[in-house]
Parts: structure tokens; C-alpha cells; sequence
């Protein structure tokens, strides 16, 4: 460290240095994570996240990956959890897909044999299927867990997306108010995990992080007419926040070969983090296809 410079510290106040990280295009620290399986790797497994929350959310996923010799890896997007950025603030999505695809080159040199698999979740699905779609060869399959492909009549009203690119020239910093996480999840530990999580971002979305959510979903429109990958897609059918309907128009858009909705009656957005019942089914799923892919044949089908 050159004297008299002061070391970088992420948003809680711990030097970088100290932290597993890379620097993004735009010199931004990004606080990465990485779950290795205790022998050698048989494949890599890029998670996504979503808004607001934080790539260590994902530990016990990651654990069930690690014990089918999958190199786990993910990062916290620019202005979440512990890389550096101003909280839930985007000026452009793109961004996220860069900074994924820039993690995506830094593994695949380190592990150039090994196939690579993409998770992601909510907004972290709509970041997951943008960088599958302009790194097709680089993937094996797509995992998406509630999607953000439409977002909800609810939340997206016409109105409510007119009103919202409007206020977005003149008071993009207002706040549209923040998720009451018992629309997210039926499970109560896991609502009581969220809302005293130090590292999720408990501020209210702003105007212009959700314009850049609604350019999200007009950018996943258009990529999935030509989009090839294996993909496995979990929804929840009463999902308040990312809108079952876009699962359903993304299973039969793709022209992937092999394509797989599962639609879990009465289940919330956070599957993941749902009931214990539902979200040890999506994991066994998960498991299961993840097994077919690395050892089987693909088929496709929808239930
Ligand atoms: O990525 C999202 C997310 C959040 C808000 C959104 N709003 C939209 C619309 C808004 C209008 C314009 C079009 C898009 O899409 C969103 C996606 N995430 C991750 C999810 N969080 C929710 C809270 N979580 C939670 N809650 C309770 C229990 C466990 N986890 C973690 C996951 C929400």
C-alpha cells in the first residue's frame, strides 16, 4: 500500500483487502464469494442474486452444490451487500450483466475444462438470462428461481410504468417504497433472516432503479426468441413481485431443446427461501436435473 493512501473499505467499513473481491470496470470493488467442494471441481456454478439482498443469502444452496463437486462462485452486484456502490442505484442495467460476464472470464481461466452452469434469482434471473444471452457458448444450462421476465400487473401498472418514466426525469431518486417480505415468503424464520439482515437493503426501490428493472424485462422480451441453452424454471403461483405469466411466455419462447417449468401451487416469490416443503423440493429438482445434465440426457417437459 503506497504511503499516506488510505486502504479501500467496503460499505461496513472492512478493507477490501481483507475481502475476496475484483474491481468492475468502473473501479468498483465487488465483494466476491466462493463455496469449494472438497474434492476436485466437476462443473462451476455462477449464482445471481436479486435486488436488494446479497450473494451470502445463497449458503445453503451452495452448500447442496459443493456436495455434488460443483465449484460454487458469485459476487454482490454494484450498490449491494459488501461491494461498493451507492445502495440499489443503477444508472444502467447492462451493468450488472458486465459485471457478470467480467467474473464469468476470471473463472473460466482458472477453470478452462470445466462446464459452467448459471442460477439466478428475481432481478438476478433478468441478469442471468442477459448474460447467457450474450455468452451462449460459455453455458451449460439456466436455473431461474421466480424470474424477473414480466413484472407483476400489480406492480407494473400502465399507469404506474408511465408515471414512473415521467418522475424518472424529475425526481429519480424518489422512493416507490420497499417489498413487505411477507408477500415474498410464507416462512416465517425466513422473513425474521430478511428484515434483520444487516447486509440487505432495507430502503425503499428508487424511481429510476425500477425504470431500469422495467428496461430489464424489455431487454429479457427480446433475447429469448433466440435463446438455446438447457434451462430449468421454478414459479410460484402466487408470486406478487415477478409475474408467473413471464415464466410461462420464457418456456415457450426459448428454443432450447431442453426446457423445464415447475409451478408450485399457492408458493410465494423467495421459493428458495419458502416454505420447508417447497423450497427442499426446488432444491431436489435442482439436484436431480443438475445430475441428468452432467451425467444424462436432456428431455423437456412441464408439470
Ligand atoms: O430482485 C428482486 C426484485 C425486487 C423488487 C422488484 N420489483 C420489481 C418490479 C417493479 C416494477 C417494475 C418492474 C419490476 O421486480 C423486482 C425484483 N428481488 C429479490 C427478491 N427478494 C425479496 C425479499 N426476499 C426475501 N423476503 C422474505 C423472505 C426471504 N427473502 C429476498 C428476495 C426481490
Amino acid at each position: 500500500m503506497p504511503e499516506g493512501s488510505t486502504p479501500a473499505l467496503s460499505p461496513q467499513g472492512v478493507p477490501y483487502a481483507e475481502l475476496s473481491h475484483y474491481i468492475n470496470a468502473d473501479g468498483q470493488h465487488i465483494f466476491s464469494r466462493y463455496w469449494k467442494p472438497s474434492g476436485s471441481p466437476r462443473a462451476l456454478m455462477f449464482i445471481v442474486h436479486g435486488a436488494g439482498e446479497h450473494c451470502c443469502r445463497y449458503d445453503d444452496l451452495a452448500q447442496i452444490l459443493t456436495a455434488l463437486n460443483f465449484l460454487v462462485f458469485s459476487h454482490d452486484h454494484v450498490g449491494h451487500g459488501q461491494s461498493e456502490g451507492e445502495r440499489m442505484t443503477i444508472h444502467d442495467f447492462h451493468i450488472f450483466v458486465r459485471d457478470n460476464i467480467q467474473h464469468l472470464d476470471l473463472m473460466k481461466k482458472q477453470y478452462p475444462d470445466l462446464p459452467i452452469f448459471m442460477c439466478g434469482h428475481s432481478m438476478g434471473g433478468a441478469i442471468a438470462i442477459l448474460t447467457v444471452d450474450e455468452r451462449p457458448d460459455d453455458f451449460s444450462g439456466l436455473i431461474l428461481i421466480s424470474p424477473l421476465v414480466l413484472p407483476s400487473p400489480q406492480s407494473a401498472t400502465s399507469f404506474k410504468v408511465f408515471a414512473a418514466k415521467l418522475l424518472n426525469y424529475v425526481l429519480p431518486n424518489l422512493s416507490l417504497g420497499s417489498i413487505d417480505p411477507s408477500f415474498v415468503s410464507r416462512n416465517k424464520k425466513e422473513i425474521e433472516a430478511y428484515t434483520t439482515d444487516p447486509l440487505v437493503y432495507h430502503g425503499g426501490m428508487k424511481v429510476s432503479f425500477g425504470v431500469q428493472l422495467l428496461n430489464a424485462t424489455s431487454r429479457v422480451e427480446k433475447a429469448l426468441p433466440l435463446f438455446k441453452v438447457p434451462v430449468l424454471l421454478f414459479h410460484g403461483t402466487l408470486d406478487k413481485l415477478c409475474d408467473i405469466r413471464g415464466s410461462h411466455v420464457m418456456i415457450d419462447t426459448i428454443q432450447s431443446e431442453e426446457k423445464t417449468l415447475k409451478v408450485y401451487e399457492g408458493a410465494f416469490h423467495a421459493l428458495h427461501k419458502e416454505l420447508p416443503e417447497v423450497t427442499s423440493s426446488v432444491f431436489q429438482e435442482i439436484e436431480s436435473w443438475l445430475q441428468q445434465k452432467l451425467g444424462g440426457t436432456g428431455s423437456s417437459n412441464m408439470v
